[in-house]
């Protein structure tokens, strides 16, 4: 390779004799080259690697001698190199993978005599760049996952906690807009997850808050009778009726809201007239001849899948469309981990308010048994298990010894080793019980919780960073 200068007009070489100092010169460029932060490899016409710097042996790990004298299609297979000798044209800001590093090149050709003799790339190692990048990414992704948190809805409000899980959040959105509007709601959940309170609570802050919320359960009352009781009777409908007849709850509701709870249990009959009073907004009392206009919101709640029993052809598939306008569905207590502190604490003021006893707290102790355990009765059974523990323990402090038996135990098997270690714990021995992947991840993470002091520790253990531990917390709705 030919090194000159131009400095002086004349070549160096020139100037101070002969070859002695092209050696010099040299000597001290690939120095130079060798003292660069960034990559060099050079090329000649045919794609042979003629010279590679230090940094090339750092970024790629392969020594000179691996390099120089090979094609370079054989040490780097998708090299842009070749590229640029064959188009002879330079290529900018060109960004390759090779092998575990991502780099960015500049190659250019290289003319000698206007001829080209070679290529020569330039390129920097941006893999640490790409991993800060993406840090960056998740850090704002947490940031956004958090201010969401902190300007959304509140963890209560008139008594009720709405929870700060994303999931209990975006019902409470959802039902918020349902308060501005007099569409009908339909109300999902297990028994005990608090269906008639947010129907309450809809109610309450709906434009018809100082008319009556009215509510039945349909389930407690045989068909004809249920009849009867919504629509109201005419004197002499049917034995034992009542003189002048009696007003419905339709009538009784009428400018407010009616809360028919256990929808599902409602008979087929009755479904038919339901739906057309919901239709014509008219009710006609048993036994009577004239209709009545009625202005009534509607809410109702199942504990049902009231989607299947439309496909079993138990409940109407036109009046489940008319009741389900607005949709929620409250998750149970086992799937909204990260809330229950709030439930127990509520609770807790509640029942020592109620039994006029000065404010208790729970152990450490009793709070991770009462975490471990699932509350298959929901909020309601919370409720009980807080009033139970009141009443046993002595002091202002519960322990686990004034905990329900059940609670106690299901901590013990939650965390015994034998059943940890087995495959059992996870239900593996059973094609019945055996789990989907996403099961598995949200039983991990919800023990993951238990287990852990901070997410933080949580996430290190599993491998993952925090803010995909945040997005799979609030996938399950245990954020
Ligand atoms: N968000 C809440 N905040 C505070 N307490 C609640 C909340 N939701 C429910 N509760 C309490 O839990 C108990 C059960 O609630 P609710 O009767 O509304 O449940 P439900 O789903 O209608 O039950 P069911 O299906 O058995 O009729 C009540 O005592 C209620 O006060």
């Amino acid at each position: 390779m030919e090194v000159t200068t131009r400095r002086h007009g004349k070549s160096a070489a020139h100037r101070r004799g002969g070859a002695h100092v092209d050696g010099a010169i040299l000597r001290y460029a690939i120095q130079v080259l060798d003292s660069l932060h960034d990559g060099v490899v050079a090329v000649d016409s045919e794609g042979y690697v003629i010279y590679a710097n230090e940094a090339n042996t750092r970024i790629t790990g392969l020594t000179r001698d691996q390099v120089v004298g090979r094609h370079v299609s054989e040490v780097v297979p998708n090299s842009h190199i070749l590229d640029v000798l064959a188009s002879r044209t330079p290529l900018l800001g060109v960004r390759t993978r090779v092998f575990d590093h991502v780099v960015v090149s500049n190659i250019v050709p290289v003319y000698h005599q206007g001829r080209m003799v070679g290529a020569v790339s330039v390129f920097r190692d941006i893999t640490e760049v790409l991993a800060l990048s993406r840090q960056l990414d998740e850090a704002r992704n947490t940031i956004d996952l958090l201010r969401e948190n902190l300007t959304a809805a509140p963890v209560a409000e008139d008594g009720v906690i709405i929870g700060q899980s994303p999931a209990a959040q975006r019902m409470y959105l959802t039902a918020r807009k349902a308060a501005t509007v007099d569409s009908p709601v339909l109300i999902e959940g297990e028994s005990g997850t608090g269906k008639e309170v947010m129907a309450r609570l809809i109610h309450n802050r709906s434009a018809r808050r100082s008319q009556p919320l009215i509510a039945v359960n349909c389930a407690a009352i045989p068909g004809t009778l249920l009849e009867s009781e919504l629509f109201g009777y005419e004197e002499g409908a049917f034995t034992g009726s009542r003189k002048g007849g009696r007003p419905g709850l339709f009538q009784l509701a009428d400018g407010g809201t009616l809360f028919l709870d256990e929808i599902g249990d409602m008979d087929p009959g009755l479904q038919a007239k339901l739906l057309r009073a919901l239709q014509s907004g008219e009710i006609r009392r048993v036994g009577g001849t004239t209709v009545q206009k009625v202005n009534v919101r509607i809410i109702s709640a199942t504990n049902q899948n009231l989607a299947q029993l439309v496909r079993e052809k138990r409940f109407r598939e036109d009046l489940y469309y008319r009741l389900r306008v607005i949709h929620l569905v409250l998750p149970p207590l086992r799937e909204r981990r990260a809330d229950l502190p709030l439930f127990l604490e509520h609770a807790m003021r509640r029942v020592c308010e109620r039994l006029g006893r000065p404010p208790a707290r729970f152990s450490p102790a009793a709070l991770r048994a009462l975490m471990a355990y699932p509350f298959p009765g929901n909020i309601r059974e919370l409720e009980n298990v807080v009033e139970q523990a009141v009443v046993l323990a002595e002091g202002d402090v519960i322990d686990v010894g004034d905990l329900p038996p059940d609670v106690v135990g299901a901590e013990t098997a939650a965390a015994g080793p034998a059943d940890r270690s087995g495959d059992g714990w996870l239900g593996l021995n059973d094609p019945g019980t055996f789990p989907t992947l996403e099961e598995v991840e949200r039983r991990v993470l919800e023990a993951g919780l238990r287990a852990f002091d901070s997410k933080a520790e949580l996430a290190r253990h599993l491998g993952l960073s925090r803010a995909t531990l945040y997005r799979k917390l609030a996938r399950y709705g245990l954020a």
